[in-house]
């Protein structure tokens, strides 16, 4: 399978990739460290592919403070498009096939009907914007290319929405959690499953694709659901959006439509309530190991 060089390794993504490839002994992943590792640095990205000569390039780097990006457009943009633009441009080069990471925040959100891959996308964040820029350039450099939006990250590792949810739960008397915001949660340890997947099968079925857990929930069931399988006692309100402002507009209906990759890749995707349980399980594991 040759070098497989992963970029964003100390992200969540990136750290569930090495967890996954530790499970299955997956031969060949190369976790660069931070500095030799930057997305926008060409000359330095061009020394590590000349020193790897990588099969595959997974892109786990990315800009993804979603408020914050509101006023920091230059950044974002440079991480989310500029740091794509470079790593295409070398995968055209070394003949390598990139694995890009991106998300539902893509699109505007506003039917009701899950999302497939070739429904218009109309971002509503800086975000969302980039993100969706930085799918854009790559097809310019390369069509060795698989692209992968998915959508509510969560895992043990990094900061997510199941870990500010169970510290809040431990914290105070009563939460207040966004119903009117709907999609689906996607345990990134799964992703990460599917993106090595996609490599030991040796794919040439390139692409854009759709993939997050299976079901449908809003913010608030999900963390009704975590609050549930985790044993923690805490008032949870519904709320609505406009009852909890934030700098950054989100999609109110964001479900993935995953037949594409289903199909197409033969992947076999958990519903989300059942990886949620696999996570909390093992955050439960590694706090009695502690
Ligand atoms: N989290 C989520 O809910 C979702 C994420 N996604 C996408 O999935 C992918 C992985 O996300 P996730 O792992 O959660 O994100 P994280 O924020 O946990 O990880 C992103 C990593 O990228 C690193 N990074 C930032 N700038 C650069 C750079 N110039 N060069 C190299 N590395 C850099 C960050 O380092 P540092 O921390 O030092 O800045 C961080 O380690 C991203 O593409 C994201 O857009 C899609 C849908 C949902
Ligand atoms: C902490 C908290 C959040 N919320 C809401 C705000 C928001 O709509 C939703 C999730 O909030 P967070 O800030 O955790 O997540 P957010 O940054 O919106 O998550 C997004 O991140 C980017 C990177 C993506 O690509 C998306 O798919 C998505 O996962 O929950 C509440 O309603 N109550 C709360 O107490």
């Amino acid at each position: 399978m040759g070098n497989i060089l992963v970029f964003g390794a100390s992200g969540q993504l990136g750290q569930c990739l090495a967890h996954v490839a530790r499970e299955r002994n997956t031969p060949g992943l190369q976790f660069l460290p931070e500095d030799q590792a930057n997305i926008l640095d060409l000359a330095g990205l061009r020394a590590q592919f000349a020193r790897y000569q990588p099969s595959y390039c997974i892109n786990c780097a990315a800009y993804t403070a979603v408020d914050k990006a509101e006023d920091e457009v230059e950044l974002a943009r440079k991480i989310n498009r500029d740091g794509v633009a470079n790593l295409s441009q070398l995968c055209a080069e070394y003949g390598t096939t990139l694995i890009q990471i991106s998300t539902d925040f893509v699109f505007a959100g506003t039917g009701n009907q899950p999302l497939v891959e070739t429904d218009a996308s109309a971002p509503l964040s800086v975000y969302g914007l980039t993100k969706l820029e930085g799918e854009q350039v790559v097809p310019g450099y390369t069509s060795q290319y698989f692209i992968l939006r998915t959508s509510w990250l969560y895992s043990e590792y990094a900061n997510n929405f199941v870990k500010t949810m169970l510290k809040l739960g431990q914290e105070r008397d009563e939460l207040r959690v966004i119903w009117d915001q709907v999609g689906t949660p996607t345990y990134a340890i799964d992703l990460a499953g599917c993106i090595l997947t996609i490599i030991e099968t040796q794919s040439r079925e390139f692409g854009l694709y759709h993939y997050s857990n299976e079901g449908v929930t809003s913010w608030y069931d999900f963390a009704t659901a975590i609050f549930e399988l985790s044993g923690t006692t805490v008032k949870t309100t519904p709320i609505r959006t406009a009852e909890y402002p934030t700098k950054a507009t989100r999609p109110a209906y964001s479900v993935l439509d995953k037949t594409k990759v289903k199909t197409q890749l033969g992947v076999v995707i958990p519903h989300w309530r059942t990886s949620l349980q696999t996570c909390l399980e093992r955050l439960q594991q590694a706090v009695s190991a502690a």
